[in-house]
């Protein structure tokens, strides 16, 4: 695991401390934790152990009850509460698990003493007459070294040199790094880097920045009727013409007064109904009846609701307090006329619709929607309808390519089930081309031998056979013919679905003119133990729901096969085991991308 993955949850800035055994580490942390106490700064310390420690007292009855038997022990008073857990652990125990169960809400910084071999940000503390080598010679981690007056450090030492004695000066170094410390992005599809430079394979985020590097957004703009703008992608800014609301108005059925304490009942002087106005100014001690959204008249600031009204002929008294500006729905308040109300590259879904009418427009500037040629390959791939040939299988690839296309809003160009020929495969490919952005087809993208597709790409444009560090959707080939996009995706039929959402959505979005388009990925728990290899990212469909604690779940959709195309129908999402992660233990999180943006 990498550090930034071990960072990955963490809120708080981490500081290791580390040192040889007789530096005195104790006994600088027992200086150091009061001093950064008084500049305010609250601390959690996580230490590492190296044998069968105990915390507890044998004849208590903590420690009693933990000897009998219990798993977990959580003794708790008033002023303090200990866990005690037994976890029998093959190696180190795991820091981002210990990490975990700290109550980041409750303090500003985390110090973590031991786990010296972990690349975790160093503060390293060294004396000479304990005898031992430096660390920061072989541990790039180390952002500063505290010493005695004895040690001798080399001249050109880039790293900031304290004294181990002047605990002030290292209080400031540690505010330093509190201060520039920055929370590690969430980076769920990165490579784990453990093998990168062996396996000759890209993570699914080397894959998709490779892929963004070559999309160029679209940038001709056509324009539409309001109603039509639905998932399109907006070409322009728009600024307000007009004030929303345009007219400051009632948020209440009830009366308009001018709130100035000098009256106990008011005199009803008129009532103003939504969509009608009154010309007149209130006074003080008159009342407007007056409805949700209608304009308020010149000389109140404050409306009660009818439900604390009593109106007896033209007089109305009112019970409560009154607050000045209660109940009233300020001109602009939502959208100030002249401001920018939507950005170029937002999608339009149902609430920008309504936002954009309330501005009273009635077309729109959009993109222009990228136009994309689908097609299918292999000889044994039947058109669904078409009676099955022996040994063949209905084409559903194309389906699923184009049921996707059509929820992002690209123009679909179906291009049927190629002949698996040199010529035809080089003739649709050429004209697929000339007429769309982007071409996508499955199948025929691995080592099989039946397959011309492949040598037909590289003969045309330029074509990378790339090998993902993922599962499904390992083989996929990505390039170019002249400047259409060409994506070759695998032939497995949940290998496309997933490579599609991973690969092919964020270049479209990207053409689609939606910049920085990052898909949805939330941490739920492993409702269930899941198995995946380390060194690729492993991406089975789950199904996640809230259990009755109200935490998210997920459980996988059974077998996993990348053939299994009735999984992605049971599932809602996929789950997302990391490079590193490997086997998943019920209880553990994992990232979650529902289907919900696309599927
Ligand atoms: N020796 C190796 N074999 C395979 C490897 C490998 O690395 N070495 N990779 C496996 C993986 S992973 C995948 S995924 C597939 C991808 O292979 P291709 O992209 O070459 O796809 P095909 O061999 O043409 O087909 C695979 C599979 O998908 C079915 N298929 C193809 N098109 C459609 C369609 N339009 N609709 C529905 N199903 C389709 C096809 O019948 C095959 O069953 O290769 C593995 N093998
Ligand atoms: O891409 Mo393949 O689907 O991993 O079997």
């Amino acid at each position: 695991m990498n550090v930034d993955q071990i960072l990955a949850d963490c809120r708080v800035p981490v500081l290791g401390i580390c040192a040889y055994s007789g530096t005195g580490k104790t006994t600088l942390l027992k200086k150091l934790i009061p001093e950064l106490n008084r500049r305010g700064k609250k601390l959690a310390v996580i230490k590492h152990a190296h044998h069968n420690f105990d915390v507890d007292i044998p004849g208590k009855d903590s420690f009693e009850l933990r000897k009998a038997g219990a798993e977990q022990m959580l003794v708790a008073s008033h002023i303090r509460r200990a866990l005690m857990a037994e976890k029998v652990t093959d190696g180190d125990p795991d820091l981002k698990e210990l990490l975990g169960m700290i109550d980041q809400d409750r303090v500003d910084m985390i110090l973590v003493e031991g786990f010296k071999k972990l690349p975790l940000p160093k503060l390293e503390l060294h004396r000479a007459e304990v005898g031992k080598p430096f660390v920061f010679t072989r541990d790039e981690a180390i952002r500063g070294i505290a010493v005695d007056a004895a040690t001798r450090l080399p001249d050109d030492l880039a790293l900031p040199v304290l004294d181990i004695n002047d605990v002030d000066a290292i209080a400031d170094f540690i505010e330093r790094f509190a201060a520039d410390w920055k929370p590690v992005g969430y980076a769920p599809l990165g490579s784990c880097g453990c093998d990168d430079v062996e396996r000759k394979q890209l993570s699914v985020a080397q894959g998709q920045a490779r892929i963004l590097a070559e999309v160029k957004p679209v940038t001709a703009t056509e324009t539409t009727p309001l109603l039509q703008a639905q998932n399109r992608v907006l070409g322009a800014n728009i600024a307000s013409p007009v004030n929303v609301p345009q007219h400051t108005n009632s948020a209440m059925d009830g009366y308009a007064i001018r709130n100035d304490g000098q009256h106990d009942s008011f005199t009803v002087v008129a009532e103003v109904l939504a969509g009608h106005g009154y010309d007149g100014e209130v006074q003080s001690g008159e009342a407007v009846k007056i409805m949700t959204g209608a304009p308020l008249p010149a000389g109140v600031d404050s409306v009660i609701m009818r439900e604390l009204a009593t109106q007896e002929g033209d007089q109305v008294r009112f019970e409560g307090a009154i607050e000045t500006g209660q109940n009233i729905r300020q001109a602009g308040e939502d959208i100030a006329e002249g401001a920018t109300a939507l950005t170029a590259g937002k999608r339009i879904g149902p609430a920008e619709l309504g936002l954009l009418a309330s501005l009273g427009l009635g077309e729109l500037p959009v993109y222009r929607k990228p136009k994309v040629a689908v097609f299918s390959t292999g000889d044994e791939v039947c058109q669904p309808g078409e009676p099955l040939k022996p040994n063949c299988i209905f084409d559903s690839n194309r389906f699923t390519i184009q049921g996707m296309l059509a929820k992002l809003g690209c123009e679909v160009v179906d291009l049927g089930i190629l002949e698996d020929t040199e010529e035809a495969m080089a003739e649709a490919l050429q004209a697929a081309s000339e007429q769309a952005d982007v071409v996508i087809t499955s199948g025929g993208v691995s080592v099989g031998d039946a397959d011309f597709i492949k040598p037909v790409m590289e003969r045309l444009g330029h074509i990378d056979f790339w090998k993902i560090a993922m599962r499904p959707g390992r083989p996929l080939a990505f390039g170019k013919i002249k400047d259409t996009l060409l994506f070759g995706l695998p032939g497995n039929p949940v290998a496309v679905m997933v490579s599609f959402m991973q690969f092919v959505q964020p270049a479209l979005r990207k053409m689609m003119g939606e910049p920085d388009w990052q898909p949805q990925m939330m941490r739920a728990t492993a409702a269930e133990a899941m198995r995946s290899k380390p060194g690729r990212t492993e991406f089975q469909r789950g199904v996640m729901q809230l259990n009755s604690l109200g935490q998210l779940t997920v459980t996988t959709t059974g077998a996993q096969g990348s053939g299994i195309l009735s999984s992605m129908v049971q599932g809602n999402c996929l789950i997302i085991i990391e490079e590193c992660q490997g086997n998943v233990a019920a209880g553990e999180s994992v990232w979650v991308q529902p289907f919900a943006d696309l599927l």
